[in-house]
């Protein structure tokens, strides 16, 4: 007989952290031992082996660390990681080198086919820019899956040679072009209604290609999220992206 794995929830009252342990209650093997919002102590989280985290940027690092600290493997959704709070995450693993923290910018599957497909199609095109919609009630913008996929696009089209994107704008006063990111343009929509969309729109002469992917619901990230506790235990030290525990790379 296999034992339940256990699992924590930081950030259970929010939209994801409820999503989540939701779907953690679902699985006949996980256990769901406890959830922590702001202002609770972690402690031993419940005796739990893997802690999921959907929180706010500026917590989620000192709730990884917790975790870290205390021999918890993490499972982290929550957006704002940095390239120097990544490296913090990478230089308290080496002082605990059993275990597993995973960072990914997104836990649905479309939505990683999508930027593997959007990093595929770089190296062909001249023009490309990013669509991200969300609902109103997000903290940050570009998502950090709009920054992912533009990083990702950037190397790309770096590794293939390409220059820079062609625009002639040489008046934008009111920031009408977007946030530019690694040199790629990223517009941010809030519109009441959506939970998480992206398009990423590519141009060749005479041609076009758009890519997109659709969230309706915060389930859709679940079947990812639940991929990722059961695989966090098996991969000590820092993942990012999910894609790596899938056989997407
Ligand atoms: N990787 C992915 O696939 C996805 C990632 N996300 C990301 O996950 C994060 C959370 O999103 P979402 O659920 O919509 O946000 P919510 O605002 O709905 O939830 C965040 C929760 O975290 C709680 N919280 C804040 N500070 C702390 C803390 N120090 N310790 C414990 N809990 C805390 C909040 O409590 P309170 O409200 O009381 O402050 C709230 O309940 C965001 O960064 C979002 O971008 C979202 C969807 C998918
Ligand atoms: O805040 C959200 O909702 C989401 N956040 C993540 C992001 O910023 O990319 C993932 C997904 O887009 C939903």
């Amino acid at each position: 007989m296999t034992t339940s794995l256990r699992v924590a929830v930081i950030g259970a009252s929010g939209r994801m952290g409820s999503t989540t342990c939701a779907a953690v209650e679902g699985a006949s093997d996980l256990v769901l031992t406890g959830r922590y919002d702001a202002g609770d102590e972690l402690g031993d989280l419940g005796g739990a082996q893997v802690a999921v985290d959907f929180t706010v940027p500026d917590a989620s690092p000192g709730n990884v660390r917790h975790c870290i600290q205390h021999g918890v493997h993490a499972v982290v959704g929550t957006t704002g990681w940095t390239t120097e709070r990544l490296a913090a995450v990478e230089s308290l693993l080496a002082a605990h080198p059993a275990v597993g923290v995973l960072i990914a910018p997104n836990f649905a599957v479309g939505a990683l086919l999508m930027m593997s497909f959007a990093q595929q199609a770089a190296r062909f095109y001249e023009s490309v820019e990013i669509v991200e919609t969300h609902h109103p009630g997000k903290v940050d913008a570009p998502s950090g899956t709009a920054a992912r996929t533009a990083e990702l696009i950037a190397r790309a089209r770096l590794d293939a040679g390409l220059g820079a994107v062609p625009d002639a704008t040489t008046s934008d006063p009111r920031g009408a072009r977007g946030a530019d990111v690694d040199g790629i343009r990223v517009h941010a929509q809030r519109l009441r209604g959506r939970v998480a969309h992206q398009e990423v729109s590519f141009g060749g002469e005479g041609e076009a290609l758009t890519i997109r992917h659709d969230s309706f619901d915060r389930v859709s990230f679940m079947p990812g999220v639940l991929a990722g506790v059961r695989a966090v235990p098996e991969h000590a030290g820092l993942t990012v992206g999910l894609e790596h525990f899938l056989g997407l790379v």
